[in-house]
């Protein structure tokens, strides 16, 4: 086994448990412009896009940045430069690098990687080759840098495969029928292609040869867009195997390796007119560069989501390529013509998105000799006891084509066993992520059935305002009727009113007249008024002095009148009081002689009289207390009385000779008493005359009847005192006749005086109310008189007026028929075409409400179910106008 043969069977991909750790970053991503072909140039196709700057190109929808932006004009070398370049260093330095070229077909993805024929400029340079691509200039590349480099050995390998209808074939295989090339997952994870030929190079033109022979059997066809179009996906690999001499004279062996991918063009089958195996071919091209677009969407996302590598062939090879350990670059070609923009677009945002994947470049596994010999050592034991147990016989002896049958067997098992395991795989894998769909879809069906729910409330919202709505399109359905037939109603009012204004302006006219002649003759009447006013004043005048006249004159003598009563008045109390005065003088004059009397005459009998004192004592202090007036009498009587008791000591023995005298006397007092009696019937009967005598307000001036009644009063309770104690006397003292007498006598001339005194004033006073009276009586005839004139003059006035101005008015003329009112056909409904809605409304529902909730409720309005509205609702309609002012 050779060195490179080791090397290919364990270490052509870096094991995984042997990379060092390097840190990631995101594949480079340059866009690439190609020019206008000449048949654009023709049609004067127009450019869409434009190079803003290095980084950024403007479609005419949206701005992108990339890496790098080449221009039309760029150059190959230009790409070369910027993308390949930098990748050769890091293959020799033990690196997997890839470039992959990804584009609409027709935009230069075959031109970029792989130019013109290599073989062609054989003798140029490849810096200074115009046509060549990437894979040429790569090529070229590594032998100058591997020349450059103190190599004590080094290989160059090459292999070059084409994916084409999901078919890996080699393109450098010679045989006519090649061994089939499967993909396989090898134990350290990286992808082998078994029976894939790589061939060792020795100059950049060996790699020329195979280039153009793989390129020949490529799959190419003519189609719409581009003459050669590529019908398959191609991967050409450059393996560098270097081995070197370490600081400490270790042996070790590196290994990089760049793989230059030129994708076949996605393509719309509409536009590229493909049929039958064409159509087949461009279906299978989309499919894996659908495939290829959603492992980079995934990676991009960089959300942990399963990357589906294993969905294309083309994905499964560039697996370590994109988001694995490799340095990689995306080449973007692009076409400028407006008649491609949407792929253009499309390219751009697949590329765009490809930006975010970010790969973990890492350095192959350097094999030192010591390890590449010890692992040599293993194998070349296995063989030896392999051999020995041949010799002896202990193993098995097996014919050599037999033993390579059951090699190929075992290969073909093991090979069998490695699709079960990768299928095994592959379901497990489908297991996963068909478990983690499933609770995907789980909870997406939760969602669904919340939305739904949501969804149901929605529509029950819904439904409930939907007959809502129905039942105010009916409401409205009823009040556009109504508001139909009310301007039907209005339009035939309008009509009417025209009528009537008509006939109107024709009575307006007649009125006119009337007022005109009505006007004047007021203007006339007035004069007249005017004029007869002035002598209907003066006569007023002339009476309202008379009046004036009559009133003092009567004023003068109701004056008179109460004077005279006035003066009556006072002289007839003056005369009462006078009289009063009088008989209590008279009175207490008689009582005291009739006591020296007494007192004289008793002079024998003073016991007894002690006893009659001392009655008449008590009596006396009696009348002090019942009567105010007679309390400085009782006083004086009193004192007279004790100076009295020694003289009646004196003259107590001669009143027992006068006894019989003085019982005289006592009965000549009950006489008095009598003719006492009389005279106060006499003054009552005075009293009643005065009483009656009141007229006109007299009552007023006369001396309180109340006073006059008091001492009337007074004098009959002291004339039954004084018949008391004369009674006592008379029967205690049994009085002298002659003294009784003698009193009597005396008392009767006092009584004469006074009733004579009272007489005359009497006499005066019924005089004086004669007086009265008559002048009372020509009083009302005066106000009689007065009351005639002033009736006179009122009834003069009235004449003049009945007369002189009635009479002087001009009646008015008249100035023709006055229409009747009838005539006038006036609507008597106008406010019910202005019904307002509120009120219409109210009386749909009102109507109509018990069937609104019911589905099958129908609206069924004709112009006869709208009735004018009656007072109640018209009253409503006022309300609601109001309200709504
Ligand atoms: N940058 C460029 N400068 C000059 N000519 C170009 C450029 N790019 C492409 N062309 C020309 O355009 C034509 C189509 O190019 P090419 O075959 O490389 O496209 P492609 O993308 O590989 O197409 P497909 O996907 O169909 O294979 C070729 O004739 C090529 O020479």
């Amino acid at each position: 086994m050779n060195i490179v043969k080791y090397w290919r069977q364990n270490m052509s991909q870096p094991p995984a448990n042997k990379k060092r750790p390097s840190s990631t970053q995101n594949i480079k991503v340059v866009v690439r412009v190609r020019p206008l072909n000449k048949e654009e140039i023709e049609k004067k196709v127009k450019s869409v896009v434009s190079c803003v700057s290095l980084k950024e190109i403007l479609t005419k929808e949206k701005k992108y940045q990339f890496d790098r932006v080449f221009q039309p004009d760029s150059s190959q070398m230009d790409i070369y430069s910027y993308v390949v370049a930098p990748m050769i260093s890091d293959v020799l330095e033990g690196y997997n690098c890839t470039v992959f070229a990804y584009g609409q077909t027709g935009t230069g993805k075959t031109h970029t990687m792989t130019g013109g024929d290599p073989t062609l400029s054989a003798n140029v340079h490849w810096r200074t080759d115009d046509l060549a691509g990437c894979i040429p200039r790569a090529a070229a590349n590594i032998f100058d840098e591997i020349g450059l480099m103190d190599a004590v050995d080094y290989n160059v390998r090459v292999s070059f495969l084409e994916l084409y209808n999901e078919e890996v074939r080699d393109l450098l295989c010679e045989e006519e029928r090649p061994s089939p090339l499967n993909l396989f997952n090898d134990s350290k994870g990286s992808i082998y292609i078994q029976n894939l030929n790589e061939i060792t190079v020795f100059s950049s033109q060996d790699i020329y040869i195979l280039l153009q022979k793989g390129t020949h059997k490529r799959q190419t066809a003519s189609t719409l867009m581009n003459n050669h179009s590529s019908r398959s996906h191609t991967v050409f690999t450059i393996t560098v195997h270097i081995r070197e001499v370490t600081m400490t004279g270790e042996d070790v062996l590196k290994s990089g390796k760049i793989n230059l991918v030129d994708l076949a063009g996605s393509e719309n089958i509409a536009k590229s007119g493909a049929k039958d195996k064409r159509a087949q071919e461009l279906a299978n091209i989309n499919r894996s560069l659908l495939t290829l677009g959603r492992v980079i969407q995934i990676l991009a996302e960089k959300n942990n989501k399963h990357v589906p590598y294993r969905d294309s062939k083309l994905t499964r090879i560039l697996q370590d390529s994109l988001g694995g350990h490799t340095k990689t670059c995306i080449i973007a070609t692009i076409s400028p013509s407006s008649s491609s923009f949407e792929e253009t677009q499309s390219t751009l945002d697949y590329a765009c998105r490809a930006r975010d994947i970010r790969n973990t470049p890492t350095v192959n596994e350097k094999v030192t000799k010591q390890q590449m010999i010890k692992d040599m050592g293993h194998e070349i034991e296995k063989l030896k006891k392999d051999l020995e147990a041949a010799r002896t016989g202990t193993g098995v002896y097996i014919d050599k084509e037999n033993w390579e049958q059951i090699n190929s067997d075992i290969q073909s098992t093991a090979y069998t066993l490695n699709l079960k395991n990768e299928v095994i795989d592959d379901m497990k894998k489908k297991l996963a992520e068909l478990e983690q769909l499933r609770d995907t879809k789980i909870k997406e069906f939760d969602q669904i059935m919340n939305v739904c729910m949501k969804k149901d409330k929605i529509i029950e919202k819904a439904k409930h305002l939907l007959s809502k709505m129905t039942v105010n399109l009916k409401q409205e359905e009823y009040i556009s009727n109504y508001y139909a037939v009310a301007a039907n109603e209005t339009t035939l009012k309008a009509k009417e009113l025209f009528e009537t204004t008509k006939k109107l302006s024709v009575n307006q006219e007649i009125l006119q007249r009337k007022l005109e002649n009505q006007y004047y003759t007021n203007y006339t009447n007035e004069k007249i008024v005017k004029e007869k006013s002035v002598g209907l004043s003066q006569t007023i005048s002339s009476a309202a002095e008379k009046v004036e006249d009559l009133r003092n004159s009567s004023g003068l003598r109701l004056n008179n009148v109460r004077m005279n009563l006035d003066f009556l008045a006072s002289t007839q109390a003056d005369a009462v009081e006078a009289k009063k005065l009088s008989f209590e003088t008279q009175t207490k004059t008689a009582l005291e002689s009739m006591v020296k009397r007494v007192t004289c005459r008793s002079e024998f009998n003073i016991g007894k009289i002690d006893n009659v004192l001392g009655l008449v004592e008590n009596n006396v202090q009696d009348c002090s207390n019942t009567s105010s007036e007679f309390e400085s009498y009782d006083r004086n009587v009193t004192s007279k009385m004790k100076s009295f008791t020694d003289v009646i000591a004196v003259l107590y023995s001669g009143l027992q000779q006068q006894r019989q005298e003085e019982i005289q006397q006592l009965q000549d007092l009950e006489k008095f008493s009598d003719i006492t009696r009389s005279r106060i019937k006499q003054v009552e009967h005075f009293l009643g005359v005065i009483e009656s005598s009141n007229v006109l307000g007299m009552e007023q001036k006369v001396p309180e009847k109340t006073v006059i009644e008091q001492k009337l009063c007074d004098m009959k309770n002291r004339s039954e005192t004084t018949t008391h104690e004369l009674c006592t006397l008379r029967n205690s003292l049994k009085l002298e006749p002659e003294i009784c007498s003698q009193y009597e006598s005396e008392i009767i001339e006092v009584e004469n005086s006074d009733i004579k005194m009272l007489e005359t004033q009497v006499g005066t006073m019924t005089t004086k109310i004669d007086d009265t009276r008559q002048e009372i009586a020509s009083l009302e005839e005066e106000i009689e008189s007065y009351t005639t004139q002033v009736s006179v003059l009122a009834r003069e006035v009235d004449n003049a007026l009945k007369h002189d101005i009635v009479s002087s008015i001009i009646p008015v003329q008249r100035g023709g028929d006055t229409p009747k009112q009838n005539n006038l056909n006036l609507p008597k409904r106008m406010g019910e075409t202005t019904l307002p809605r509120d009120v219409l409304v109210k009386r749909f529902k009102d109507e109509f409400s018990p069937n609104i909730e019911n589905e099958s409720f129908h609206l069924n309005i004709s112009t006869d179910s709208i009735q004018p509205l009656e007072d109640d609702s018209n009253e409503e309609s006022r309300e609601s106008l109001e309200s709504s002012k």
